[in-house]
């Protein structure tokens, strides 16, 4: 993401933080913003041209858009308990 969980530097991961928070799931955020190597390799290792990126079980879920809409639908938590107890 850009920023940090602490402090976000980006609406959009911002909103991915929030998503999780209210979850009351444990997460790890990484700052793109200070490796630059790293923001270009994620990309091409997503697939995804944008931050942020949110990976389940060291898998590629989504960005922003694709979180809220999962979180909206119910299958983002779903996911994230199957994880949990796996
Ligand atoms: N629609 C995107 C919004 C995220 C987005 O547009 N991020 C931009 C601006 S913060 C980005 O990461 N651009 C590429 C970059 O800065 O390297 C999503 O669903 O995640």
């Amino acid at each position: 993401m850009k920023g940090t969980k602490d402090f976000p530097q980006c609406g959009f991961s911002n909103t991915v933080v929030q998503i999780l928070n209210s979850l009351n799931v444990p997460f790890e955020t990484i700052n793109i913003l200070e490796n630059e190597m790293l923001r270009m390799g994620l990309k091409e290792y997503s697939n995804w041209p944008t931050f942020p990126q949110l990976y389940i079980e060291g898998e590629f879920f989504g960005g922003c858009d694709i979180t809220v809409e999962a979180y909206k639908n119910g299958e983002l938590q779903e996911l994230l308990e199957k994880a949990m107890c796996s």
